[in-house]
This record gives structure tokens, sequence and C-alpha cells, in this order.
């Protein structure tokens, strides 16, 4: 089983490494051969914006885009929760998206309160409590299509009750970053959903 982390911009090593503690040998994807080669892929936190031009350049957008359309599993962190968006509120007007889930995100969401801060969520299918869960200016998820499931909502504070982790399928999205605060089990359930998508070869 191949993992990739989607590596044109953002914290591509703190997934990587938050994958090696997983017990998952994963590689940075950059080019589409090496897109070829993965069986699941993590878009990691940054800019949006950024990592749209750079995968319009780098040749990535359709080749990830039919990917997706396949079946193969997506995780994505904040910025990467935006890439995996069917509409993208207060984006650039050029920005592109995966067009992964059938979900409305707004950026920079929380930015007209806070900035970035810390609150506790809670997400259905993962247990051990509560995750601590960092958000840097992340978006929030507005609206979701019928297919798709939320999983955790902050639960306290001026936003408490927004939606911040939501699952269509095989792709997932957390608008905070777990792979910042050293609790792997965002990536562990993520690395079941590769395993659970992966003919046995
Ligand atoms: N921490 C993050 O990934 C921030 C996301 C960034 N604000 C964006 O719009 O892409």
């Amino acid at each position: 089983m191949n993992i990739g982390v989607l590596a044109l911009q953002g914290d591509v090593r703190e997934h990587l490494a938050a994958l090696a503690e997983s017990d998952v040998l994963a590689r940075p994807v950059r080019r589409p051969e090496e897109l070829a080669d993965v069986d699941g892929l993590v878009i990691p936190g940054g800019e949006s914006t950024a990592i749209s031009k750079l995968a319009v350049s780098f040749g990535l957008l359709d080749p990830i885009r039919k990917r997706i359309a396949d079946g193969m599993p997506v995780y994505g962190s904040c910025a990467g929760m935006i890439m995996l968006a069917a509409t993208v509120l207060d984006g650039r007007p050029d920005q592109e998206s995966f067009h992964g889930i059938d979900m409305t995100v707004r950026r920079n969401a929380f930015g007209r309160q806070i900035d970035s801060f810390e609150a506790s969520v809670a997400i259905d299918d993962i247990e051990g409590g509560p995750f601590h869960a960092v958000f840097i200016r992340a978006p929030w998820v507005e609206q979701i299509g019928g297919d798709v499931r939320v999983l955790g909502r902050v639960a306290e504070g001026a936003a408490a009750g927004r939606i911040v982790a939501v699952r269509q399928g095989n792709l997932l999205a957390t608008a905070f970053h777990p792979e910042l605060t050293g609790d792997l089990r965002v990536h562990r359930y993520f690395v079941e959903m590769v395993r659970q998508a992966v003919p046995v070869r």
C-alpha cells in the first residue's frame, strides 16, 4: 500500500512524519508519474491558492480529479479541505479545486472572529475522546450534499457548532491540523480507509 502526500506547498513534512509514525512509508507526490504510483493521497495544510496554482502548473489538477472520480482515498487538512471542496467561498477568482466532496467551504472563515485558535472537536468514527484541534486561518463547511457525513463540529466557544470534519465515501477532510499535535488517530483512520480501498494484490 502506497500513500502519497501532495508536496507542492504546505506542511508536507509533518504529514509524512505522522504517516511514518502510523507505520506507513508515505512519499511526496509532485509529478503525475508519482501520483500514478499511490493508492491514497494526503493534501496538506498550507495555502490553497498556492496549492491550486502549483497543481495547475505541475499538471496535477486533472490527474488528481480523475483519481478522485475513480475512488482513490484522499484526506485533506485545512487548505487540503478547501482543495477537496466542490465550491469555495472567499477564494481567489482563478482558484481551482479537485471538486471531490459535495460541500461548500468558506476560506479563512474563523478569521473574522479570531485567526488561529484551539478547540475541542469530537470525531464520529474515532474513539478515544475529543481532539485537541488546532485551527490556523481555517475554513469551515457551510453546506453539504446528501452523501456527505458530518464527522465533527467545534464543541465550544464563538464558533460552536461549525462543521470542521466531513467524510464522503473515500474522501475525508478536517479544517484542523492533526499533523501538528502528535495525535495520530486521524492519520490512522485514513490509513485504514486506504487499506480497505486497495484491492488485495
Ligand atoms: N492552515 C491552513 O491550511 C490555512 C488555509 C488557508 N487559509 C487557505 O485558504 O488555504
